[in-house]
């Protein structure tokens, strides 16, 4: 039996008198990356919030770990990394991941190699001491990044992390969520970036506040009868 880390159950979102989430559900299985993808307003960072219960549905739920959210020990076993970057600009880099690690409960004799193994993958090694202040918006991204990878988390939720990342980058980045899922992490992730879809073993397609497609990225293109997931996308929207 499939194991599953994420459960999200028929919700539905309203703000004032406009419907975001109609019906949404889906799942993320053990050792999976889900993409989810969607025009701009889709509502795909609203999924994000109510399932991690930082906002409330109209209805539905949603499970993480087979617990009902809002539970606060289950933010502890996982990064999270929001669409807007929430760090401390006045202090350096590495104060801003030293702070993040203890909250993660990283252990003290684990910090060092921890902080060197994040910021490696995100290329902010040599930029640690730096103030976050004077980070461009790509760096402050990466550093957001890196902190919602300290502790290796088993579950990872990740809106828009590569954006103002450079493709160099941007491949390593995906490298690393490939090497982090076949260790057991699972990874739900946001993008606007078509390439990226196609290096998620599901993707969900959101249109007008529904998921209408949720498969691997080969199955879709092959229902879609299309030769890539933008085309996918375009052909789902009705473009093509
Ligand atoms: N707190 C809020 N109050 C009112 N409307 C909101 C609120 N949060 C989101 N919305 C609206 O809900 C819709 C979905 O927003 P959401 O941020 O989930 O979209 P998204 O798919 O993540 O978009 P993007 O790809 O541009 O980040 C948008 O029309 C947005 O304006």
């Amino acid at each position: 039996m499939t194991e599953k880390i994420i459960s999200i159950n028929n919700l539905k979102k309203k703000y004032g008198q406009q419907v975001v989430l109609n019906d949404v559900s889906f799942e993320v299985d053990y050792g999976q990356i889900v993409g989810l993808i969607g025009p701009s307003g889709a509502g795909k960072s609203t999924i994000i919030k109510l399932t991690l219960g930082m906002e409330k549905a109209d209805s539905g739920n949603s499970e993480v770990f087979g617990i009902h959210m809002p539970n606060r020990k289950i933010l502890n076993k996982m990064g999270y990394m929001a669409q807007s970057d929430s760090l401390y600009s006045s202090l350096s880099a590495r104060e801003n991941l030293i702070f993040f690690a203890k909250m993660r409960e990283v252990k003290k004799e684990d910090l060092a190699s921890e902080i060197d193994r994040v910021s490696q993958v995100v290329d902010l090694k040599d930029q640690l001491d730096k103030k976050v202040d004077n980070f461009s918006g790509g760096m402050k991204r990466r550093l957001s990044l890196a902190i919602a990878l300290l502790g290796n988390p088993q579950l990872l939720i990740l809106d828009e992390p590569t954006v103002g990342i450079d493709p160099a980058l941007r491949k390593n980045i995906w490298t690393e969520l490939g090497k982090l899922r076949d260790k057991g992490c699972s990874i739900l992730v946001t993008t606007h970036v078509m390439d990226e879809a196609e290096l998620t073993d599901r993707v969900a397609l959101l249109i007008d506040g529904n998921i209408i497609a949720d498969d691997t990225p080969s199955n879709l293109k092959q229902q879609y009868d299309v030769d890539s997931i933008e085309n996918v996308f375009m052909k789902a929207e009705g473009d093509m």
